[in-house]
């Protein structure tokens, strides 16, 4: 597929999408939002994909949204135009998403990484909500997923201070699974969506799916949510392969039935 400011490849069963702005610092305009979801859906559709890695470059997983772009905009144009609304096709992606972090990730990119189901950062990451230095707030979801990765009282320095969090902070709070070294970004990023991919794509996808109610509902609410997909489990090929291949000591070959 050819695209002008994201690079998208298939590597087996995983995607790989580049953030590709480098002059601009990957600033999150409408087209690279729109081959972004253009590529997750693409994802989506196809059988052969079990899940996809999102990154950038070594300085930038994303600056934000693009400053220039919105600058101009009057509250009609903002609010009619909604341009931040096909934002949430990634959030909304049944399959995983993993976010490759390297660099700044600011304002939407640190929205746009928090829509993702990990985010796996370099030691260069930095990650911010800085929106308050241009006379704005978070418009991407930033004051709701960061405040529920790190708990209100380091959201709200954030938000109100606009201070960036460096990769090791990032993982001690909670909002970045693990740190890597920067040149085996990548690599680790992709090994985690091979290894993911792997595994019977019903199950990864009912148990995304259960991990994210989590956000949305009560405990007993999400209990129950969980063991009914769990129940259903057992009417996949896949469960008796997994359960199978363990007793019989063997690899379990997954037919995403
Ligand atoms: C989605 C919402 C609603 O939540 C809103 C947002 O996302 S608002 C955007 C929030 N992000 C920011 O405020 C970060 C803006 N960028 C910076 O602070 C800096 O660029 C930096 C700290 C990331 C990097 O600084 P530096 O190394 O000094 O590079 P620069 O010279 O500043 O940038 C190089 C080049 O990139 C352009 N750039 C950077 N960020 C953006 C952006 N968000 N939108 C548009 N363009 C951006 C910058 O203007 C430079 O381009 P030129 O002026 O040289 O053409």
């Amino acid at each position: 597929m050819a695209y002008e400011t994201i690079l998208y490849e298939t590597r087996g069963k995983v995607a790989l999408i580049t953030l590709n702005r480098p002059k601009a610092m990957n600033a999150l305009n409408a087209q690279l939002i729109a081959e972004v979801t253009d590529a997750l859906t693409h994802v989506e559709q196809d059988p052969k994909l079990g899940a996809s890695v999102i990154t950038g470059s070594d300085k930038a997983f994303a600056a934000g949204a693009d400053i220039k772009e919105m600058a101009s905009l009057d509250f009609v144009q903002a609010y009619v135009g909604d341009f931040i609304s096909p934002w949430d096709r990634v959030g909304q992606m049944r399959k995983p998403v993993i976010a490759a972090v390297a660099g700044y990730a600011l304002g939407g990119g640190c929205e746009l990484a928090m829509m993702c189901d990990f985010i796996i950062a370099a030691e260069s990451a930095k990650f911010g909500q800085p929106e308050i230095t241009l006379g704005v707030m978070p418009g991407a979801g930033g004051t709701q997923r960061l405040t529920r990765f790190v708990g209100k009282s380091k959201a709200m320095e954030m938000v109100l201070t606009g201070r960036l969090m460096k990769a090791d902070e990032a993982e001690r709070s909670g909002l970045v699974s693990r740190v890597v070294p920067s040149d085996e970004l990548i690599g680790e990023a992709l090994a985690a969506a091979e290894k993911i991919a792997d595994f019977s794509q019903p199950i990864v996808m009912m148990a995304k799916e259960s991990v994210n109610r989590s956000y949305e509902t009560t405990l007993a609410e999400g209990v129950r949510f969980e063991r009914r997909l769990f129940h259903a489990m057992f009417g996949t090929e896949d469960q008796k392969e997994g359960m199978d291949a363990f007793v019989d000591k063997r690899t379990p070959q997954f037919k995403n039935r």
